[in-house]
């Protein structure tokens, strides 16, 4: 097994009076892809944003690639992709535009050199969406937009992806492109987060599963096999959420 490229221990969230987080572990290795399932409001996207840094933890503690998540700067190292709320976000942004944000950690001085625009061209390939480059995101479906974020994420390079349930919403030719795109993150290294609904055409892909249940760890280990359409029984979806945390660190991570 690799290093741990994420490391959590004990870590506690509260969010409001409410403890959200009560004392998760939870190891991701270099390479593996791990699903982080759970119902409705079970903890999943505080989890990973508490990872990035959006969320302030109450106790426990991070690391990424080794070094504990307070002293960590090479943000550029992840890519995340946060759960989408709305088809687009209304800012008259083109394609390239949005893409091109995700890779502003990795340019010095903010400006884009040859090499960058490159980069954001071969993430906008990989999902697809080369040819709607100039488009406004405003103009395109639910999945194109998933797509366009996840071009994004890629945009930087990462070494590490966490996506939040990057495949709710999305449609079923989305999907797939987003299951190949994966396939060939991981394929050439990655290590990948997973917040899913529910396994779905992921679910080749994945390593592990880490169930959580009311902000605690229920599961750690082989994916459970699928029950019906949903990782778990009686997982009722409903979004979105409001935007959590005190004060985020500032990671150059979009959300
Ligand atoms: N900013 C906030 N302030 C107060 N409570 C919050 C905040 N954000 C989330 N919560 C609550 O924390 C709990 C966990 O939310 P979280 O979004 O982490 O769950 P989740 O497992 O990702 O759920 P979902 O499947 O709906 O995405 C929920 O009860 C939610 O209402």
């Amino acid at each position: 097994m690799g290093e741990p490229v994420i490391s959590l221990r004990g870590v506690r969230a509260d969010l409001g009076a409410r403890p959200v987080l009560r004392g998760i572990d939870l190891a991701v290795h270099r390479g593996e892809v791990v699903a982080l399932l759970g119902a409705n409001g079970s903890g999943k996207s505080t989890a990973v944003r508490s990872v990035i840094g959006q969320v302030q933890t109450d106790a426990g503690e991070i690391e990424l690639f080794g070094t504990p998540q307070r002293r960590f700067r090479d943000w550029h190292r992840i890519g995340y992709v946060p759960q989408r709320t709305t088809a687009a976000g209304g800012v008259p942004a083109t394609v390239t535009e949005v893409v091109s944000s995700g890779r502003l950690s990795r340019a010095r001085f903010s400006i884009l050199r040859r090499a960058d625009r490159e980069a954001v061209r071969r993430a906008l390939d990989l999902v697809g969406m080369a040819d709607r480059s100039g488009d406004s995101v405003n103009a395109l479906s639910g999945g194109q937009h998933q797509r366009v974020l996840i071009a994004r994420a890629l945009a930087s390079e990462p070494e590490l992806l966490i996506m939040d349930e990057p495949m709710a919403g999305v449609d079923l030719a989305s999907q797939e492109v987003l299951a190949r795109t994966l396939r060939s993150q991981v394929a050439a290294g990655a290590t990948v987060l997973l917040v899913l609904h529910e396994l779905g055409p992921l679910e080749p892909l994945i390593d592990r599963a880490v169930v959580l249940r009311d902000g605690c760890v229920l599961h750690d280990g082989p994916p459970p096999k699928a029950v019906g359409q949903h990782a778990l029984p009686g997982h009722d979806h409903v979004h979105p959420h409001t935007t959590a945390g005190a004060e985020p660190t500032r990671t150059g991570l979009l959300s």
